[in-house]
């Protein structure tokens, strides 16, 4: 929870001071922003750093000129995508553990509408960001204005109502004086850490450009308090005594977590109790995977270390977890009738998943309590060290994979005959396997680099096999999964870390989808780092069809008469004016690598990699999907009584 605290100087000084002041809406707001501080551990900073912009006609005159006038101290930045500039905002926030904000404006219409995907990320990913688009005119007296959808049947539906289910809070002004109770749900919601996440508060274009005389108490600094909800007695004693019950407890680390800063605390409690502790992809790097008894990234993406040690848990405390199919293996990895269950998490609805026992608590406190609460317990886990090195030996094996030795094989089997593997090998000019060009990469970046990866098969390999030693280094949106998250993402984290190297682990489907802000990343001379893993393909969906007994279908990049495609993407980045590289293999890889890490310019490594040489599953790690059930395909037919045998062991709820 969050409380809001006004500085009692600014109460003082305004009983002085003249009671109004005429502002349009987009004067007012901007005021506003300016003056919005968060306190997070009796640490106040400026709440809002800055606003990302495309003008059009309905934001260029209220909003354009207000922020022309006087941004205060509001950094100002082009963007060049809506959704691209959105996902560059909830990067800078989610890296700062939610703790300060861009907002993100565009025009009516169209460049609204691309706020959509990027709203619904930060929706699921509970980051907050302010949305302001502009919206059709409150007078109606232009109507239907040039980008206007002009409903049928509603005259207040407008191109902005999409953002409605994708916003925790959604509001339209339509006079300049509803700003005010607008803007003061709007940063309840956006500080709050129990419901933060998008925020919309749409525009009408010439409510943008209207004065009203507002008091100036409305723009009092503003201090809102991030509370650390503290677990109630009852909820300390159930908590610690399911805790002593048990014999194999194990941990989930969720984002939850992370957003917590509880990787010190959930280190001295792993230590001192012994448990295990497993990563969702959000929660990854909140504690070091060097830690003993970090057995990294769980479920269908899971290391075997991880997985295995779900398999023996008697029960599980989930630490800000939402349970995903990935982190649950679609409820088979766990089963609330056999393994007690404890949640954790800010909030309520969440902590009663799996019908978990709920702590409607502030992680990092909760876990601090628990261990001081625990003194003389340890857990049954005495084989932990074995159990991580058998997974850093297959980690090894993965980094060595190798396409020319007789006997190879790849990860994903089964799938593409060598006959095609070979056709690949030849078009993309590579034997490089993406296991060994992962670890290179981690292996090779400095440690305190940032990563950034959101979808295809590389957040897969790298809840696996990316071992992230510093603290919130692994930058994983695995909420949403959205195409074209990791470019902007890498704008976003460098704004938030400026002395640190930010890396877009990026497929080529991805990449190809959106990587606009790779111009805004040159134009103000913040550095990115690219990595293009091409293997000329949607190559996770063909393996997830193809697992499925489909055949390969629209999921290969091939020309009309069936040509594997070739692209090079360095080139492309090289127009943009990135300096750029290609690598085939290992060596050329961490030259690359190496000598980008010299440039202050951004830079963009086209690394060309074998479709099914990423990483498969280990241990428990089914997924739920939606097979035919009526199919001429015998493969198709397996397939379906293969997952209707798998829901079968599912948990139903
Ligand atoms: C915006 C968006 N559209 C579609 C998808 C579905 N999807 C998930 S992975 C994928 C293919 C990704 O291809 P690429 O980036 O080349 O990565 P690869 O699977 O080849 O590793 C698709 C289409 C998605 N996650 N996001
Ligand atoms: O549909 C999907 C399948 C996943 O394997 C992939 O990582 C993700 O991006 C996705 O959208
Ligand atoms: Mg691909």
């Amino acid at each position: 929870m969050s409380a809001m605290e006004l500085e009692p100087q600014t109460k003082a000084s305004q009983r002085s001071a003249p009671d109004t002041v005429r502002l349009t809406t987009a004067q007012a707001l901007v005021r506003f922003l300016n003056q919005q501080y968060i306190d997070v551990d009796g640490e106040v900073t400026p709440f809002v750093e800055g606003i990302f912009a495309i003008f059009g006609h309905g934001n260029v005159l209220g909003l354009g000129e207000a922020l022309q006038e006087d941004p205060g101290h509001l950094k100002v930045y082009q963007g060049h995508n809506e959704q691209g500039m959105a996902s560059t905002a909830i990067a800078y926030s989610r890296q700062l553990y939610r703790h300060k904000i861009f907002a993100v404006t565009a025009s009516a219409g169209p460049g609204s509408a691309n706020f959509v995907t990027a709203a619904g990320n930060a929706y699921v990913n509970n980051i907050p960001i302010l949305f302001l688009p502009a919206d059709t005119f409150a007078t109606r007296q232009p109507d239907p204005v040039l980008q206007q959808i002009e409903v049928d049947g509603s005259a207040t539906t407008t191109t902005n109502d999409t953002l409605k289910p994708v916003s925790k809070y959604w509001d339209r002004v339509e006079r300049p004086e509803q700003l005010m109770s607008a803007l003061l749900k709007a940063f309840e919601v956006l500080t709050n850490p129990a419901t933060a996440g998008p925020v919309t508060v749409a525009l009408p274009q010439d409510t943008e450009g209207e004065a009203f005389d507002y008091p100036l108490s409305f723009f009092k600094k503003r201090v809102h308090v991030v509370k650390r909800i503290q677990p109630s007695a009852t909820e300390l004693a159930e908590a610690t005594q399911m805790i002593k019950a048990s014999h194999y407890p194990v941990l989930i680390v969720g984002g939850g977590a992370k957003f917590s800063e509880a990787g010190p605390a959930i280190e001295a409690f792993s230590n001192k109790l012994k448990i295990p502790i497993v990563e969702t992809p959000t929660g990854k790097s909140t504690v070091s995977s060097a830690f003993a008894n970090n057995m990294g990234g769980t479920g269908v993406l899971g290391t075997a270390a991880a997985n295995d040690v779900i398999a023996k848990a008697d029960l599980i405390i989930g630490a800000g977890t939402r349970y995903t199919d990935f982190t649950t293996a679609s409820k088979t990895a766990i089963d609330p009738e056999k393994t007690h269950i404890i949640n954790i998490n800010l909030n309520r609805m969440q902590s009663y998943k799996f019908d978990g026992f709920p702590v409607v608590a502030d992680v990092r406190d909760t876990i601090t309590q628990l261990t001081n609460a625990l003194s003389g317990y340890e857990s049954g886990f005495t084989d932990l060290a074995d159990t991580k090195a058998a997974w850093q030996k297959e980690r090894n094996r993965l980094a060595h994979t190798n396409y020319d030795a007789p006997d190879f094989t790849p990860e994903v089997k089964n799938q593409f005959s060598p006959e095609t593997l070979a056709e690949y090998a030849a078009k993309l000019k590579t034997h490089f396997t993406q296991t060994e060009a992962v670890i290179a990469v981690n292996d090779t970046i400095a440690p305190d680099s940032i990563m950034v990866a959101a979808a295809g098969s590389l957040p897969g390999d790298v809840q696996r096999i990316w071992d992230p030693v510093e603290p919130n280094t692994y930058h994983m949106e695995y909420g949403y999964s959205m195409m074209g998250y990791e470019v902007p993402a890498a704008l976003g984290v460098k704004l938030a870390e400026p002395d640190k190297e930010s890396y877009a682990l990026v497929g080529d489907g991805s990449f190809i989808m959106l990587h606009s802000e790779l111009v805004t990343a040159l134009q103000y001379h913040k550095k990115i780092n690219i990595l293009v893993f091409d293997n000329s393909g949607f190559a996770s969906i063909n393996n997830l069809q193809m697992a499925q007994g489909s055949n390969s279908y629209l999921t290969e990049f091939r020309t009309a008469d069936h040509d594997i495609l070739t692209i090079d993407f360095a080139k492309i980045a090289e127009g943009y004016g990135a300096k750029t590289y290609h690598a085939n293999d290992r060596e050329s890889l961490i030259a690359a690598l190496e000598d980008a890490k010299k440039q202050t310019v951004s830079t963009l490594i086209d690394i060309k990699v074998l479709p099914k040489t990423m990483t498969q599953g280990y241990g428990q790690s089914w997924w739920r999907v939606g097979v035919s059930e009526v199919s001429d395909n015998p493969k198709v037919q397996k397939a379906y009584r293969a997952i209707q045998e798998g829901i079968d062991q599912a948990f139903k709820y």
